[in-house]
Parts: C-alpha cells; sequence; structure tokens
C-alpha cells in the first residue's frame, strides 16, 4: 500500500483527491492510478491496519470490530419515534478499506430490475445491462473445489453466471472452505427452503436472484482470509508511484473559489483537513477533481454547503433493516457451530486450526434468498393495497417532496408483479440478531457476545439463526449535520417504520422465519422442547403485536445506507447527475453508494465496488451514461 507521511501531502497539488479509503475510494483510486499521468492522493480518516491481521483478515469473526472507535464510527440515529423512541447503533467502517473490513463478507448481486429503476428515475445508461457488464470487474471468482466438502452438491455450488470470465479484478471471492451440514439442510437442492416452495435462484449473480443460493464470500480460496478493498488495491496498485494514501486524515471541507450564485459553477482548489485528530488543519490542493467516497453517513453537507444550496442533499436515506431468531439445534447434532467460539479454549483452539487452515474460522454466511412477499404469506396483496391507498392519499395532500411518488410509483408497480422484498440469511451458531445493539455499552463478536439479557443461550447447546431483511422500504430517513462544522455529531434519522408497510413486511418475515423452523430436513436437527428450541424470542411472543413490539427492540440496521446524495434530476431532489458529478459544480463527483436512488435486494459491498469501476470508466471517458 503506497503509504505516505502528512509532510508529502500538505499544500501539494494532485490531479484527483478522494475522500475516504474506503470499499469505493480505494477501488477508485486503484483504477484512476492506472493512468501514469494522473496524481491520485487518498485521504483517510482511520487508521491503515495493515498490521492488525487477526481482527481483520481472519473470517467468522462477526462483529467483533463493532463499537470498537478504531474500527468502527459507530454513529447512533436520533431515537426513532415509530420504535417507541429508542436510538439504534448504526457501525461504519473506519480506517483503510473503510467498511469492507467489517462486513461479514456476503458478496450479492441486486436483481436485473432493482437497477434498471435508477434509470427508469432519470438516469440514462444506469441500467442492469451495463451494470451487469461492470459487475465482473472487480473481482476473481474461484469454484469450491468439490473434493473440499462432497457432500455439497456441483448444482448448489454452481451459482456462477457467466462461463466465459471468473471475472477480471483483484478482489478474490470464493465459497468458504467449511459447509455445515445445518447449512447445507437449509438450502441444497430438495432441502428446507426448496420444500418451503422456493426456486433455486437462476441466476444470482446474473440478475435473475429469485430463490435460494449458496453465496459466495469475500474470502481468499487458497489463504481462507477476508479479502477487501486493502488485498484488492495491495495485488495491483502496489507499486504505483502515482497513488499517494494518507491515512490518520480527516477532511473536513472542500476548498472552493470563484463561486458566484449566478453562475451555478464551483471550482473545488483542494480540500482542508486534521490529521492524527490533532485540532491544526491542513490542506491539500487538486487540478482536476476531487470526489467523495467517505459512505452515505459522514460529510452530509459536501463541505460546500451554503455555496451549492441543493434541497436533495442528506435526504432520501433508505436502509435494510433485519432481525434473527436463533434455535437450538438437538444435542446429537454433531459438528462445531460458532456456538463453541464463546469458550476461551475452544477459541484459541479454533485460532490455531485456522492456521492450518481448518476449524470453526473457516466456515462463512452461505445460504441467502430472496423472495417476493407474495413467497412468504397469502396477504401480500392486501399489505400492498393498504399502502398504496396511504400514498395515493398523501399525493393528494401534497405530502411528499420532489421525486419521491415517481419511486414509490415503482415500488408499488414492481410489488405487484415481484418485488424481491424479503430476504432470509441464515448461518450457524446463537445470534439473537443483533437485539440489544441499541444500547451504547456493547462491544464484541455479534455471535459470541450480544444477547439480550433476557436471552441468553444455553450453556453447552449449539444453535443455528435464521435472519431476515426487509429489502426495499418505503420509509425515508435524513441525514444531516447539527452544525457547520463537519466533524460534529450527525443527525442521522433512518425514519424505522415510518411506513405502516415495512412493519408488516418484518412482521411476516417473523412467522415466515418459524415456519421454516418446522419444515424438513431442517426441523431434524433443532431441538423439539417447546420450551427451548427457540431461543429468541420464545414462545411467548405470538400476536402481531407482541411481534411488532419485540421487532422494534430487537432489529438492527442492515448497514446499508443508500441515497443521502441521490443520483437524481435536480429538480427531483437529486445530487448528483448521472455522471455523478454535483450539481452546481465543475468538478466535485460523488463515488459510493450514497449516489444510489432507490434501495435494491442485495447486500451493499459489491454495488460499493461496481459503482467505483464504472465512476472511473466515466471520469476515464470510456463509459459515457
Ligand atoms: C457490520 C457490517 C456488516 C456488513 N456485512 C456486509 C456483507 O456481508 N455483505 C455486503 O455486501 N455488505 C455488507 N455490509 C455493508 C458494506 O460493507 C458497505 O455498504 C460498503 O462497504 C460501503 O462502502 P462505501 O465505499 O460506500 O463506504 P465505506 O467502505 O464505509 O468507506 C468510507 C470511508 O470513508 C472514510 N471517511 C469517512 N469520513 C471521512 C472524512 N471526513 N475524511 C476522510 N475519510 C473519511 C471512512 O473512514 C471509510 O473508510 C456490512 C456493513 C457492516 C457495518
Amino acid at each position: 500500500m503506497p503509504l505516505v507521511s502528512v509532510d508529502l501531502v500538505v499544500n501539494q497539488t494532485f490531479d484527483y483527491i478522494i475522500i475516504g479509503g474506503g470499499t469505493a475510494g480505494l477501488t477508485l483510486a486503484s483504477r484512476l492510478s492506472e493512468n501514469p499521468a494522473w496524481s491520485i492522493l487518498v485521504l483517510e480518516a482511520g487508521n491503515s491496519h495493515l498490521g492488525d491481521h487477526p481482527l481483520i483478515t481472519r473470517p467468522g469473526q462477526y462483529g467483533m470490530q463493532i463499537t470498537n472507535p478504531e474500527y468502527d464510527w459507530a454513529f447512533k440515529t436520533v431515537p426513532q419515534k415509530y420504535c417507541n423512541n429508542m436510538d439504534y447503533l448504526w457501525s461504519r467502517g473506519k480506517g483503510l478499506g473503510g467498511t469492507s473490513a467489517m462486513n461479514f463478507s456476503l458478496w450479492t448481486l441486486p436483481p436485473k430490475e432493482d437497477i434498471d429503476n435508477w434509470e427508469k428515475l432519470g438516469n440514462l445508461g444506469w441500467n442492469h445491462k451495463n451494470y451487469q457488464k461492470y459487475s465482473t470487474r472487480p473481482v476473481t471468482y474461484t469454484p469450491l473445489d468439490p473434493r473440499i466438502n462432497p457432500s455439497v452438491s456441483a448444482e448448489a455450488l454452481n451459482v456462477w453466471s457467466d462461463a466465459k470470465t471468473r471475472g477480471e479484478g483483484p478482489l478474490h471471492i470464493t465459497h468458504p472452505r467449511r459447509i455445515l451440514d445445518a447449512d447445507i439442510k437449509m438450502d441444497q437442492a430438495s432441502f428446507t427452503l426448496l420444500n418451503m416452495g422456493l426456486n433455486r435462484s437462476r441466476a444470482p449473480y446474473g440478475g435473475d436472484t429469485e430463490g435460494t443460493y449458496m453465496v459466495l464470500n469475500t474470502v481468499h480460496p487458497t489463504l481462507n482470509s477476508r479479502t477487501f478493498a486493502v488485498t484488492a488495491v495491495q495485488e495491483c496498485a502496489l507499486q504505483r508511484s502515482n497513488l499517494f494514501v494518507l491515512t490518520g486524515a480527516e477532511v473536513s471541507k472542500i476548498l472552493s473559489s470563484n463561486y458566484s450564485k449566478s453562475d451555478n459553477d464551483l471550482e473545488a482548489t483542494g480540500v482542508e483537513f486534521s490529521y492524527n485528530n490533532s485540532p491544526d488543519l491542513y490542506q491539500a490542493h487538486v487540478r482536476r477533481e476531487v470526489i467523495l467516497s467517505a459512505g452515505p453517513d459522514v460529510l452530509s453537507n459536501i463541505g460546500v454547503e451554503v455555496k451549492v444550496p441543493l434541497d436533495g442533499v442528506g435526504e432520501n436515506v433508505q436502509e435494510h433493516q433485519f432481525f434473527g431468531c436463533s434455535f437450538e439445534l438437538r444435542d446429537d447434532y454433531s459438528e462445531d457451530t460458532y456456538d463453541l467460539l464463546r469458550d476461551n479454549t475452544e477459541r484459541e483452539k479454533h485460532i490455531k486450526l485456522y492456521a492450518g487452515g481448518q476449524g470453526i474460522y473457516t466456515t462463512g454466511i452461505v445460504n441467502v434468498a430472496v423472495m417476493p412477499l407474495k413467497k412468504i404469506t397469502p396477504d401480500a396483496t392486501v399489505v400492498y393495497a393498504a399502502e398504496e391507498a396511504r400514498i395515493r392519499q398523501d399525493i393528494q395532500q401534497n405530502k411528499y417532496p420532489p421525486g419521491l411518488a415517481e419511486q414509490y410509483k415503482l415500488q408499488l408497480e414492481y410489488d405487484s408483479t415481484n418485488a424481491l422484498d424479503c430476504e432470509i440469511v441464515s448461518m450457524s451458531g446463537a445470534s439473537p440478531g443483533p437485539s440489544g445493539l441499541s444500547t451504547s455499552q456493547l462491544s464484541g463478536a455479534i455471535l459470541t457476545e450480544f444477547y439480550l439479557e433476557t436471552d441468553p443461550p444455553r450453556p453447552g447447546k449449539k444453535y443455528y439463526t435464521i435472519n431476515a431483511f426487509a429489502n426495499h422500504n418505503f420509509s425515508r430517513g435524513t441525514i444531516h449535520s447539527t452544525s457547520n462544522d463537519p466533524r460534529d455529531c450527525l443527525a442521522i434519522d433512518p425514519h424505522y417504520f415510518e411506513r405502516d408497510i415495512d412493519l408488516q413486511i418484518c412482521i411476516r418475515e417473523f412467522k415466515y422465519i418459524r415456519e421454516i423452523a418446522k419444515m424438513s430436513p431442517l426441523k431434524d436437527i433443532i431441538s423439539d422442547d417447546p420450551a427451548t428450541m427457540e431461543l429468541n424470542p420464545g414462545p411467548e411472543v405470538e400476536t402481531d403485536e407482541q411481534i411488532a413490539n419485540w421487532l422494534k427492540q430487537s432489529f438492527s440496521t442492515g448497514w446499508h445506507t443508500v441515497g443521502s446524495l441521490s443520483m437524481l434530476p435536480k429538480d427531483k431532489n437529486g445530487v448528483v447527475d448521472p455522471k455523478l458529478k454535483v450539481y452546481g459544480t465543475k468538478n466535485i463527483r460523488v463515488v459510493d453508494l450514497s449516489i444510489i436512488p432507490l434501495q435494491f435486494a442485495a447486500h451493499t459491498q459489491a454495488t460499493a465496488y461496481i459503482i467505483a469501476e464504472m465512476a472511473a470508466d466515466i471520469i476515464k471517458g470510456v463509459f459515457v451514461p
């Protein structure tokens, strides 16, 4: 990694300055630095962590970095009006690699329709055809050698859609080498989810994602370690003398010159930043462009706040929320689950096993299923019709900001067909969702240390957790800075469950999870003691009202924030145009998930890499949306 010291940066001029060395930022930097005539500076607020191999690179330590200020910005939402005024923890990666250094490694792509919606909202060229072309650019896919785990069928492992390429990029993706019997029972042909009436996904990496599939992970096929934005840059751009990366550099302002409101053409001349938390401020200058890749929940005032007034900044925020139920496995379930890691001796043992490519740490999350609401409940039409009526009334009363009615129209049209609004993700070990993450004192790993006091796992028992995600929320949130100092706290307000449909969908997903646990063959490995089989919330939570209450105290952000600097026409509350340029500026772009105008049914890291790839080609003039 071409790390530099602060004196090589201060008052120097670069062709491009990228704010944020995270998932999208590092990917973009790596692509732009392919042109030796350009100098690229990346300013990352967090530290490099290049020596912290175990905490970042050993997979399977889900949530280990959560709330640790060295790795996690650990934002908090404002109290949520529709969730009994609870506030919720919003984790986001801090340090080189950004959130790709702390995520759960799932590599998933959205359905075609979700990406085509971006174009329908006024962004020519941002369609699935183009997205798909770029989707293999960041990665190299290595199939799992079937001899490693012969009980997994070749059909289940056959997820990669394009036989012509295994990808062209530096980020390695593969199936984790250890796949448990419980996972196989959940997913494989003729097994639990198929018995629930789902199909096997026809093209999970080709836009036809509906159904169940064994998901790829950002894991190295031979080293079994996490692959992320840093390992990707190290593979291809390590030696480039035109790439400069400064860590510990938190940007607080984009500098500009010659702005007059009439010409509406602000030109960025550089950035101002602090270094290693000192109060002093430094500057670096720019010849071509300043690019914001700092993530959707930072710099929401984009540092040029009053000069370019854009109503859409910090609006249209969309999230995924998720929750999980853990089920106790029968005593004769023989395989080691993540539960063992609650025991220090076992943890040490498995750290040693991992060094030899074995043991619990070589397990990953492998089961994902996405489906329309109608697949999980008979009353889907009623749920959508009720929301549609509310939206129609709101539109008549002019309640919406510009552009929102068009988004809802797409969401509802699609819902009457096949929107993949629901998702099931399962994994070994007791992880009562991240229940209790709304409290502020937590630290540790989700699978081994986060529990509601009311639902502790029983000592010596093993569990299997089924999580549900809500993929297309109707509620829209906001993220605004609370003062003119961008380093001040942000007011993050996702408006969770403001639209009743979001809660109604979660309630139905919850009931569906319980149905899955009763379906063979999964049910055959789950304890048959009704008092203990469901760790959380347990049999006493039964009515819709009880379920809703439990959900409100148990769900977590899915950490998939999008939309705060949406790519939309300016009169529809847009902040960037289809070339990702901030309206009213000559040379400021946004390249990260904040530009996404409408949420999609997939986890977000792949799309952060893909947007960076597309942006690099836009900047190079190769891709012209
Ligand atoms: C716990 C967790 C689990 C997840 N699991 C998955 C998963 O399994 N699969 C999946 O697809 N997605 C997952 N995600 C989400 C996914 O990883 C993120 O959506 C994605 O990585 C975000 O990429 P980004 O480039 O938009 O932002 P980031 O990668 O967050 O990059 C932003 C960078 O900007 C830096 N920065 C911020 N402010 C400043 C400033 N003022 N100056 C300089 N630098 C700054 C930050 O420190 C950070 O490094 C998970 C997220 C979390 C938190």
